[in-house]
């Protein structure tokens, strides 16, 4: 059982080191402004309990998206370090699914901010 336990937290602490590696990713840092933004202005609107799950589900879903596709990104630098049409492919297709977990993420922040702006605008 402690064996199980160690090898638990050292798998643990190399997913924690992956994490590190993708925040100190130049193009993976553009999400975590984005998210402190919409944290930061979801507590200024008070948004609703309901609300708070759609805005964590979107970041995450946003922040998963970009970890995937540093990972492969990296995978694919090593197997195909030259062009190949293939390479850009996948590199693409990966960049695709970022890029949707970022439309989805807009959709969320729309829906969810969108009626808090309208009261600001027409307060009566
Ligand atoms: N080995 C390759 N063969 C063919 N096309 C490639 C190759 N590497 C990259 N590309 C093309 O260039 C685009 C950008 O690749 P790049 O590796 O610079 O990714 P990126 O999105 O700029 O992210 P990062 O800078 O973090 O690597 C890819 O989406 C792909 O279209």
């Amino acid at each position: 059982m402690k064996n199980y336990i160690q090898k638990q937290a050292i798998s643990f602490s190399h997913a924690f080191r992956g994490l590190i590696y993708m925040i100190k990713d130049y193009n993976s840092l553009i999400h975590l402004p984005a998210a402190i933004i919409v944290v930061i202005f979801a507590f200024v609107v008070g948004v609703e309990r309901e609300e708070w799950y759609w805005l964590i589900a979107a970041i995450a879903v946003v922040w998963i998206a970009e970890t995937f596709n540093t990972a492969i990104e990296k995978l694919v630098d090593l197997a195909c370090p030259k062009y190949h049409p293939l390479a850009g492919k996948v590199k693409d297709i990966s960049a695709a699914a970022v890029l949707l977990a970022s439309i989805f993420a807009v959709v969320i922040g729309l829906l969810v901010f969108l009626p808090y702006f309208s009261d600001w605008v027409y307060p009566l």
